[in-house]
């Protein structure tokens, strides 16, 4: 298994996408996966039943993999222990984006539930994650100004190593 972590905005799913096409492999989408299991989007969730809901979906879910696939993981899935336990028995890619690039890439954005409201809440929780995501990784790969192709091949070459 690899899973692809970052915050959000970051390129996993994009990444995901096209690393399982150059390797042939398959991928999970864990947000669309948990989406389609509950019969809501991700927004519905939070607002219905509450962030903490969605947080037991994901573990949930990140439990329940069997395949061995490469996964596009939601942001926020370093958050618990337990899931951070799971994931240290894979290989884990954190894709390090700037937050300049964040803010471009999610500035017409409306759909994550995070991603709203006040500019600094959302850079804290940006600047709160960092720590988590280099701790959690086996590999770190900076993908600003770069295609979703290069940092798939980078993340390739790493996978050999
Ligand atoms: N390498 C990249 N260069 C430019 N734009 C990108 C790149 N990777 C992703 N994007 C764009 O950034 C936005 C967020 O990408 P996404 O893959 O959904 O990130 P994540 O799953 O980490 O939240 C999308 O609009 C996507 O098209
Ligand atoms: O960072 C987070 O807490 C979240 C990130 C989202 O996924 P992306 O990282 O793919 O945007 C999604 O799981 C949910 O909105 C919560
Ligand atoms: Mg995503």
């Amino acid at each position: 298994m690899i899973f692809l972590v970052g915050f959000m905005g970051s390129g996993k799913s994009t990444v995901a996408h096209q690393l399982s096409k150059d390797l042939g492999r398959p991928y999970i989408e864990m947000d669309e996966c948990i989406e389609n299991q509950e019969g809501l989007s991700i927004a519905e969730m939070f607002s219905q039943y509450g962030e903490s809901y969605f947080r037991e979906k994901e573990t949930e879910f990140l439990k329940s993999i069997q395949e061995d696939s490469i996964v596009s993981t939601g942001g926020g899935v370093i958050l618990s222990e337990e899931n951070r336990e799971i994931l240290s028995k894979s290989t884990v890619v954190y894709l390090k984006a700037s937050w300049h690039t964040i803010v471009k890439r999610l500035e017409e954005d409306t759909e994550r539930p995070l991603w709203k409201g006040d500019v600094e809440e959302k850079k804290s929780r940006f600047k709160e994650r960092l720590p988590i995501y280099e701790q959690t990784a086996d590999h770190i790969i900076v993908v600003d100004e770069k295609t979703p192709k290069q940092i798939a091949q980078e993340i390739e070459v790493c996978l050999k190593d």
